[in-house]
């Protein structure tokens, strides 16, 4: 069998008495949609920012592309390979789509302060191909027309088509995306399916959080469910749908 791209094994997390991630394991090979659902405060989120570089785990292992990034900086991860979105939107409000896009590159580019500042031709021309990549991005996710509104006047659907676009900007070979789809109507989420396959199919691996339960089943190759910090399920669609455990945990109730 081949490695997998991301492999973590018995994380663990606690926030005090709190025991957010408990012995988390979980590997996601390259070219895979990857989804992890599970009620609310099952510990989700708290994974993507262990996986992230914004939280620091207790113990555990943690691989990405060969590379051991276990308690690594966040501009480390994103420097591996994996990228983000957040479930409250974090654009920046008083820039323009363009200008949000551009800034996500830096990680990629190397023109110095001194150069920018100065603007001698290297930097010029560097700033030249950022924004044309910039304009590359918007037109992929869908809103190439709207680069120049400021991200605060955008609709919600397209505040997230903006945030994906930011994070393709890093070139990553992990997009995770937290609740993309949240606030989204039938249309719109219809519309981020197709693009979410279509950056699985330039050869960008994804792991997904979200609620919406359809849209996971008809997308994600695999899903993991989390329930207070420990993996009950994992494997295909199928499987978990009709796992009793994970029809517990969403529930309630054994079910009969
Ligand atoms: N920084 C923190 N300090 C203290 N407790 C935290 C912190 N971050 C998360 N938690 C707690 O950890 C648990 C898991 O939260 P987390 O946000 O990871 O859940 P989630 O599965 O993403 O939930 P949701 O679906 O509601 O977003 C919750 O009980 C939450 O209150």
């Amino acid at each position: 069998m081949s490695t997998p791209l991301l492999k973590i094994e018995g994380i663990h997390k606690r926030f005090g008495g709190l025991h957010a991630l408990n012995d988390v394991a979980l590997s996601i090979n390259a070219g895979e949609i990857y989804g992890l659902i599970g009620p609310n405060g099952a510990g989700k989120t708290t994974l993507f920012n262990v996986l992230t570089g914004l939280y620091q785990p207790d113990e555990g292992s943690f691989t990405f592309n060969g590379k051991d990034l276990f308690r690594q900086k966040p501009y480390v991860v994103v420097e591996s390979g994996i990228a983000r979105t957040f479930q409250n939107i974090r654009l920046f409000a008083n820039m323009t789509a363009l200008e949000n896009v551009m800034v996500g590159q830096h990680v990629r580019t190397s023109a110095s302060v001194f150069g920018a500042v100065f603007r001698g031709p290297k930097a010029k021309a560097e700033e030249a191909a950022i924004a044309a990549r910039a304009q590359e991005l918007l037109d992929y996710v869908g809103i190439g027309k709207r680069k120049d509104e400021l991200a605060r006047n955008l609709s919600y659907g397209d505040q997230r088509r903006l945030e994906i676009a930011r994070a393709l900007a890093t070139s990553p070979t992990l997009l995770a995306l937290d609740e993309p789809a949240a606030g989204m109507n039938p249309k719109e989420t219809d519309q981020l399916k197709a693009l979410m396959e279509k950056i699985r199919a330039d050869g960008v691996t994804i792991l997904l959080i979200e609620h919406d339960v359809k849209l996971m089943m008809g997308l994600c190759d695999r899903i993991a469910v989390l329930d207070y910090g420990k993996k009950i399920a994992e494997g295909i669609p199928e499987q978990v749908k009709n796992d009793p455990r994970v029809i517990e945990a969403y529930l309630g109730v054994a079910p009969e």
